[in-house]
């Protein structure tokens, strides 16, 4: 975090985001491995710090499952972070009230008005997700989809649509590297189905 010479509150933000998330996610794991859930939090904001993304934007990483997975409401973060931070939580936040497919479509969906940064969220996220799935795959074979509340072909039929969605709604002054990176673990994890 050193690279953020732009004054303490540039600092202040990140590293508060981080102890937010460390502390909300406490307890809690991964579901492929003992890891602790922080873990994946942390992923997303390097990958977004890694590719230059805004401040709010890596707070955001650090922040995006928060709403979803623990007590803390949007309203929270919204006083605690402000309302940038806060709409790019809510942008990668699913509605837990809804079905499966009901929430993976909406998040498909998002791509086509969401803005860059948005975008850059749900790519580090899915990025993530996906290369947990091929690491751990190496390891626990097919028996790795019954962790999951749909099984191989609809998990891969997602992560495919979103690939689809990000390559079709990039605008082409828009920063490639993590969608690239994200294609390339995609094409992998369909080489797995
Ligand atoms: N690949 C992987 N995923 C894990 C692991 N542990 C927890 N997850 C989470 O599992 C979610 C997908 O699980 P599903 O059973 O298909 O669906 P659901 O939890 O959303 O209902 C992902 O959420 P998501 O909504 O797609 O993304 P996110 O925003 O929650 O991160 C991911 O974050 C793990 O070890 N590996």
């Amino acid at each position: 975090m050193q690279k953020f010479d732009g004054g303490r509150w540039e600092l202040h933000l990140i590293q508060k985001a981080r102890d937010f998330a460390f502390t909300a996610h406490l307890g809690q794991k991964r579901r492929l491995s003992d890891e602790p859930y922080f873990v994946h939090a942390e992923n997303v904001a390097r990958l977004l710090e890694e590719s230059g993304l805004s401040k709010e934007c890596i707070a955001a990483g650090y922040l995006h499952d928060v709403v979803e997975d623990t007590p803390i409401t949007m309203d929270e973060i919204t006083n605690v972070f402000g309302d940038k931070v806060s709409m790019l939580v809510k942008a990668n936040t699913e509605d837990k009230s809804l079905n499966w497919e009901a929430r993976k479509l909406h998040t498909i969906n998002s791509i086509k008005t969401a803005s860059f940064e948005e975008k850059a969220l749900i790519t580090a996220d899915k990025l993530d997700n996906a290369s947990s799935l091929l690491k751990h795959h190496e390891r626990l074979g097919d028996e790795m989809w019954s962790s999951f509340k749909r099984g191989k072909a609809q998990q891969v039929w997602y992560y495919q649509q979103i690939g689809e969605q990000l390559e079709k709604y990039r605008k082409h002054d828009e920063p490639s590297d993590l969608l690239e990176e994200f294609l390339k673990v995609l094409a992998k994890l369909k080489k797995l189905s």
